[in-house]
């Protein structure tokens, strides 16, 4: 990240948002922000939140309470920007098994708004930078679950969003497509993009990730840099809750 994009409006801010689920809190008092260009990662357990919160920022899930904005507009008030602005990969990716790799594309790419050259002309990058001409006229429903993963992210890309939300990017990735995600997060990044992802292993955090937000029990458990002193902080406070649900350890 630049230092004009760390100085820029955030591209998404989430304040005080709760939301309930089957009768219990999975998300309280979330507040969050995040920069043009920064990388978030979105660390926790199974069940501490992630994609309830992910879903929200996404558009799929409303709040129960709180706010949230993107580029500095209430986007609960006006759900048609989460469309122009966000790119989604969902934790399961989901795809019409009946359709092409092209034909799923040029749908989602319809459904972005984009038409004739331009449509062309952005399915046609996508698939080259996402290595996807080899399934080109696969049917979706045939993909092996890494391949779907790869069809998701060139969905949630395609329409050059300012904002991509990614909720377990790296499930079902083999090493060396792990390596080619890791360096697209970045490459988007550098480009101008805001990321944020959700994972449980803190590796995939201290690989991508420019900062990171600690989720437990729906709540923001720590806020801070991957790097440098906060490290650490960063280390013992995931420890602590993975080994230990939360309780800081006797010394
Ligand atoms: N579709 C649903 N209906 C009802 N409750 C749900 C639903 N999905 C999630 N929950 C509940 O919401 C809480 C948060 O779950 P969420 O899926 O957001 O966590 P997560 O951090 O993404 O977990 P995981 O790492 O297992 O995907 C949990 O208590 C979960 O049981």
């Amino acid at each position: 990240m630049t230092a004009a994009q760390a100085a820029a409006p955030p591209v998404l801010q989430l304040e005080q948002v709760a939301r309930r689920r089957a009768g219990r809190a999975a998300v309280q008092d979330l507040s969050l922000s995040l920069a043009p260009g920064q990388v978030l990662g979105l660390l926790g357990v199974n069940g501490a939140g992630k994609s309830t919160t992910l879903a929200m920022i996404a558009g799929a899930l409303r709040p129960d309470s709180g706010s949230i904005r993107l580029n500095g507009d209430d986007f609960l008030e006006q759900p048609e920007l989460a469309r122009r602005l966000i790119g989604w990969l969902p934790e399961r990716a989901p795809v019409w098994p009946e359709l092409t790799v092209t034909e799923h594309l040029d749908a989602h790419a319809r459904l972005r708004g984009l038409r004739g050259d331009a449509l062309r002309g952005a399915r046609e990058a996508i698939v080259e930078r996402l290595e996807l001409l080899p399934l080109a006229r696969r049917l979706a429903g045939a993909l092996s679950q890494g391949q779907r993963q790869r069809l998701g992210l060139a969905c949630a890309l395609l329409h050059r969003p300012a904002l991509l939300v990614l909720d377990e990017p790296a499930n079902a990735l083999d090493p060396v497509q792990v390596g080619a995600l890791r360096k697209l997060i970045r490459e988007q990044a550098t480009a101008g993009t805001a990321v944020i992802l959700s994972t449980h292993v803190l590796v995939e955090v201290t690989a991508i990730c420019d900062r990171v937000a600690i989720l437990h029990e729906g709540q923001l458990r720590y806020e801070g840099s991957v790097r440098g002193d906060d490290h650490a902080a960063l280390e013992r406070t995931f420890f602590d809750i993975a080994m230990n649900n939360g309780k800081a350890q006797a010394a």
